[in-house]
């Protein structure tokens, strides 16, 4: 209790201590009346003469709904989709409820289905088969590649779907990093950037419209501006992962997509995490000078990742530009809302829909989140 409030109780009507189960007494001694409804050992108290007294906007729904500030639709849901070349979905043991879609009908059904939900944002994450995986990760500019053909599949079938494509070397790089390693361990920025280029180009060849480039390598986002436009590709719109962390939390994502660094082989060292290239987790200002960057060289809309720890960062783009935001609810914040809702530790409908609202209150326009298909489902009021 703060000082002041105790000062005031003391002032006015309290119980003593050997009373609580009697009568309130005010201070002057004389037994009150408790008011109707009341619970008995209630204190009797003057009024605080208070100018303002925010409850009284929260005394109903109908009144919290009229003024609430932030709403949660699946307008703003990217629904991230895992994609392999099985023949039946594979289930992901750390990330409940998300499979490994296989390419064809079941890609195409799921997408119908959140679809139907309002959800029509989608961004593909391709499992790259191991033998198609190298140091310089060439796979990922395959015109006929998974996650090329999974665009085709997608805007064929639904032509109004947005597609957003993951822009990165990790899932095709033998070595798990986002860029080409050298042998000393060293990720290479412009060489990684000219194949990120050539990707992004790939993705919309085959019909993107926005790539998204996840890889955190310095210059990627005019430099893909600059490809997209020579091959006439001016109306697709890049979404930079501004300020992507360096996280704990990645770790089902990785484990959906085999994609976790590598160790070396004895004549090579590959870096164990992704340091040297996704921002300190200790960081805010570099965000700022992230941000500066990527709106300049042109970027559409800027992401920041992982989503839940990192709100403070949220606000301060959202404060700092007039781009539209986006943050990612990644994999292992998806798996501690699962984990502990499983175990009856949290009401997973309220818990995951109060996530999703403060990323809303924080200043982010969308949401890309493991969630978008049940969120979608508990707006609707379906379950
Ligand atoms: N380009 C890699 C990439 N793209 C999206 C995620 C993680 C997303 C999640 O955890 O849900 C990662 C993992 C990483 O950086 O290692
Ligand atoms: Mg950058």
């Amino acid at each position: 209790m703060v000082p002041s409030a105790q000062a005031a109780c003391s002032r006015k009507a309290v119980i003593s201590r050997a009373a609580v189960t009697e009568k309130p007494v005010t201070t002057n001694g004389t037994t009150a009346r408790a008011k109707p409804g009341v619970p008995e050992g209630t204190p009797i108290v003057t009024p605080q003469n208070l100018p303002s007294r925010p409850r009284r906007n929260r005394r109903s729904e109908t009144f919290r709904s009229g003024i609430r500030e932030n709403w949660l639709s699946p307008a703003h849901f990217i629904l991230p989709i895992f994609v392999h070349e099985g023949s039946s979905n594979e289930p992901i043991a750390s990330m409940p409820g998300i499979n490994r879609l296989a390419y064809g009908k079941n890609v195409v059904d799921h997408v119908a289905e959140a679809r139907s939900l309002g959800v029509n944002q989608v961004v593909i994450f391709p499992k790259t088969p191991d033998h198609l995986k190298t140091p310089s990760a060439q796979e990922a500019f395959n015109p006929n590649g998974l996650s090329q053909r999974t665009i085709r599949l997608l805007k064929d079938a639904f032509p109004d779907v947005e597609i957003y494509t993951d822009v990165a070397l990790d899932p095709y790089n033998s070595d798990g990093h986002d860029g080409i390693v050298r042998d000393d361990g060293v990720i290479l920025n412009d060489e990684t950037v000219e194949y990120l280029c050539r990707q992004a180009v790939s993705q919309a060849e085959a019909g993107a419209d926005c790539v998204s480039p996840s890889d955190m390598m310095d210059g990627r986002v005019g430099a893909i501006r600059r490809a997209l436009d020579r091959e006439g590709h001016t109306h697709v719109s890049i979404m930079s992962y501004t300020a992507k962390y360096a996280s704990a939390f990645y770790g089902p994502f990785r484990d959906a997509l085999a994609s976790a660094p590598k160790a070396g082989q004895a004549h090579r060292r590959i870096p164990p995490n992704k340091k040297e290239y996704q921002m300190d987790p200790a960081n805010y200002r570099e965000a700022l000078r992230e941000a500066a960057a990527d709106e300049a060289e042109g970027a559409d809309i800027m992401m920041v990742k992982p989503g839940m720890p990192y709100l403070d960062v949220v606000r301060s783009l959202r404060d700092n530009t007039s781009l539209p935001i986006s943050v990612y609810h990644v994999s292992g914040e998806y798996a501690m809302l699962k984990a502990a809702a499983e175990r009856g530790w949290l009401n997973e409908k309220d818990a995951a829909l109060e996530a999703l609202m403060c990323f809303r209150r924080a200043g982010a326009d969308l949401i890309l989140t493991y969630y978008s298909v049940e969120a979608a489902k508990w707006l609707a009021g379906e379950k």
